[in-house]
């Protein structure tokens, strides 16, 4: 590397929400890159930042409305050099990113189910007619409302810690996480069982870890370059170029999911009413190195067959 390393004088700052995941996932990136570049972890400072999506507690998600909840506070803290990169979510990331930005660095993917998650029924299959769950994620309550269309839903959002107290109080016999938040957060213990992805097709992303960057920034992509996990990058790249062409927001219920089988890529979708009446799923398969052209192609695919007003109908 042609580029300083940072060092305790100079350390690389690294942006981060400062939610107990964020800090979890910030902490990877450093370990990541400690071990990468034989560095100390004193050549690394962790900067915690307030995003929008964290002062607003008392609202569901949806209501705020808005991209890049939890991103934009960030991104302007990368642009104006008050950090030199940026852990996220992928999840919760825009498909683009603004002007003198960079996103290429993915971590290796945790596991991308949902988690059921409930003190007394195993499985989602188990839940009795008519039981209450809870989630404010409008994909689970739209793919819930579909397919279980007797379950009665409730808004639920929190950490950890106050869902499971939710449950234990009785608002709701059970709720929805990512398994990749409980991995990371070592609270595996949480899921009483994994969803099979063919009964909840995850969220685009879910799972995957970006580490975003100043374009200009050489000293930081020549950092990042040597943790990017490639078969990651692959397939985000197949099922963000499927988001952007469904032009999801937090308000429409998109669920996609990319697996790679040797060279090829193997790319699912459903869209969803957002009250759960009407689902359009189908999949896609080619050369991984055509991801992005095979994203776009099934998003047009299913928005072909979506009717005029598809995503209007609020619950
Ligand atoms: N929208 C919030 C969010 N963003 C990423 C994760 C989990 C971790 C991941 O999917 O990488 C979560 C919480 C959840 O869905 O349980």
């Amino acid at each position: 590397m042609t580029q300083a390393l940072p060092t305790p004088l100079s350390p690389l700052r690294i942006g981060t929400r400062g939610s107990p995941l964020a800090l979890a996932q910030a902490h990877e990136t450093r370990d990541r890159l400690m071990a990468a570049h034989g560095l100390p972890a004193e050549a690394f400072e962790i900067v915690v930042i307030k995003t929008t999506g964290d002062r607003v507690l008392d609202r569901p998600l949806k209501d705020i409305g808005g991209k890049g909840l939890f991103t934009k506070e960030i991104e302007d803290a990368l642009l104006d050099g008050s950090i030199d990169i940026a852990v996220h979510s992928m999840k919760d990331m825009p498909v683009a990113q603004p002007a003198g930005l960079a996103l290429d660095c993915y971590l290796p993917r945790e596991d991308v189910r949902d988690a059921f998650v409930s003190p007394h029924v195993e499985r989602l299959a188990d839940l009795p007619q008519g039981a209450v769950v809870g989630s404010s994620s409008l994909r689970r309550r739209a793919q819930l409302a579909y397919r279980r269309p007797d379950l009665k839903l409730v808004e639920f959002r929190g950490n950890v810690q106050t869902r499971l107290q939710k449950l234990a109080d009785g608002v709701a016999v059970a709720t929805f996480l990512a398994m990749a938040g409980l991995n990371r957060l070592g609270r595996a213990d949480v899921a009483r069982s994994a969803i099979a992805v063919e009964d909840m097709l995850p969220a685009v992303a879910q799972g995957a870890i970006g580490v975003e960057r100043r374009a200009g920034d050489a000293r930081a992509a020549a950092l990042l370059a040597a943790i990017h996990d490639g078969p990651t990058g692959l397939r985000l790249a197949a099922e963000r170029a499927y988001l952007a062409t469904l032009d999801g927001s937090c308000q429409t219920p998109i669920a996609g999911l990319a697996l790679l089988e040797g060279d090829e890529i193997w790319l699912r979708g459903e869209i969803l009413r957002p009250d759960g009446s009407e689902a359009i799923a189908g999949e896609a398969r080619g050369p991984a190195a055509d991801g992005a052209a095979l994203g776009d192609d099934l998003a047009r695919r299913l928005l072909a067959q979506a009717p005029r007003g598809f995503f209007d109908a609020h619950p």
